[in-house]
């Protein structure tokens, strides 16, 4: 085994990374890379109590608003600030993939991988009072994760979460409606009306969802109707319609016109860019990380799924929209080639330049337009980013 700073990495993944044209360098920055937190908009003041509490000095990230790093080892989640849902933890390079999408007022996003939901705390707390956000993931579990991370930061009133394949997703976002307090007075209310979310489910309707789920695990292909929405906010456009009107299906040529104005798609990966991620194989055992990342047949899996997550995004995505596509992995396979082949076969596609991007510490990827954080030179996770606009042909 061979030691790169303090993280001993296995023969097979330095293998691994000599394969995909991969300094393992990058990796020496393991425990100097900083931890980053982004202050919940509304508590800039509380500052220097936060700073007190966590007994450490924020500093500002000069090219990222909101967001500041601190030493590596300081912990946030037992800090009041932190409990208070003043602050989350969330990597610049995240920031960085959101910060692209340039989302502004009135805007409705689809965040197509959402779980476990930095990214969509993050877009939720942009929009503000205006808009809608679609967070969408395949695993329930992750999802469940994210709603409670929505509550316990109030940024969940504009928004509405779906287990569902991303890759198959149709929902365009409801842009009427989304004030309960002006639909009311002219819909008629019907039996299956959603009414204000509520986490205290009745019992009948509780139990009738577990033997559906039952119902799907056991037969060998999980065939569901429609994706099953596990949260929805007041002003998510929800409240006062009803499931055939939620449920409405849309023709592709429709999407140009109703569609989202800006998609994420930070997609499933093999994490081998996150250096957070890397060190947990420690504790996992090297064994996992094989199984996980090294394992062509898995990379191959992956970059299939990639393609076909960015494929529905964009599908989703109106004329003059934008897109961004990120992955946490820094091979070749799961980026750029993910990205050529995306635009040879989606001629409205255009990769755009990511104009917010001047002052980042970052490279540029190998198509030019595309960006590249490496840990050691962004001191950031490592991220994949490329954005797209949608042309009208
Ligand atoms: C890199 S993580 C997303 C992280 C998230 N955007 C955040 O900021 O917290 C990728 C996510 O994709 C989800 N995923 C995998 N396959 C999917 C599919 N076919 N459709 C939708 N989500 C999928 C995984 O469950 C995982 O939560």
């Amino acid at each position: 085994m061979e030691e790169i700073s303090k993280l001993p990495l296995p023969e097979a993944f330095l293998d691994f990374l000599k394969e995909n044209g991969l300094d393992p360098s990058v990796y020496s920055a393991a425990d100097s890379t900083p931890r980053y937190i982004r202050l919940k908009t509304g508590n800039e003041a509380d500052l220097e109590e936060i700073e007190a509490e966590l007994k450490c000095k924020l500093e500002k990230v000069v090219w990222l608003s909101g967001f500041y790093s601190l030493p590596p080892d300081i912990k946030i989640a037992t800090s009041m600030a932190y409990k208070q849902g003043k602050i989350y933890g969330i990597d610049a390079a995240s920031g960085a993939a959101v910060s692209a999408l340039n989302i502004s007022a009135g805007d409705h996003v689809l965040d197509l991988c959402a779980a476990p939901g930095a990214k969509l705390c993050m877009i939720l707390d942009i929009i503000g009072d205006s808009g809608s956000v679609t967070g969408v993931d395949v695993a329930r579990h992750r999802l469940a994760a994210c709603r409670t991370l929505l509550q316990k930061y109030a940024l969940g009133d504009r928004c509405r979460l779906f287990v569902a394949d991303g890759t198959t997703f149709s929902l365009v976002p409801l842009r009427l409606h989304l004030d309960p307090g002006s639909c009311n007075s002219v819909l008629q209310e019907k039996d299956d009306t959603f009414r204000e979310w509520t986490s205290r489910i009745p019992w009948k309707e509780r139990k009738r969802a577990v033997k559906a789920r039952e119902n799907a695990a056991s037969k060998a292909i999980v065939r569901s109707e429609h994706p099953e929405l596990i949260f929805y906010g007041r002003r998510s456009g929800i409240v006062g319609l009803t499931k055939e009107e939620i449920y409405q299906s849309v023709c592709n040529s429709e999407v140009s016109s109703s569609g989202y104005d800006k998609v994420l798609v930070d997609a499933e990966c093999t994490h081998d860019g996150s250096i957070k991620h890397i060190q947990k194989f420690e504790n996992w055992g090297w064994t996992t990380l094989q199984r996980r990342v090294l394992d062509p047949e898995r990379t191959d899996s992956v970059t299939n799924l990639q393609l076909k997550l960015l494929t529905n995004g964009f599908r989703l995505l109106k004329v003059g929209g934008l897109l961004v596509y990120s992955t946490c992995s820094l091979t070749a396979a799961q980026n750029e080639d993910v990205v050529e082949q995306f635009l040879k076969d989606n001629a409205s596609a255009e990769l755009q330049e990511i104009d917010v991007a001047k002052n980042w510490p970052c490279k540029s990827g190998r198509i030019p337009k595309t960006l590249r954080f490496d840990p050691l030179t962004s001191k950031t996770s490592g991220l994949f980013v490329a954005k797209f606009t949608k042309l009208a042909i």
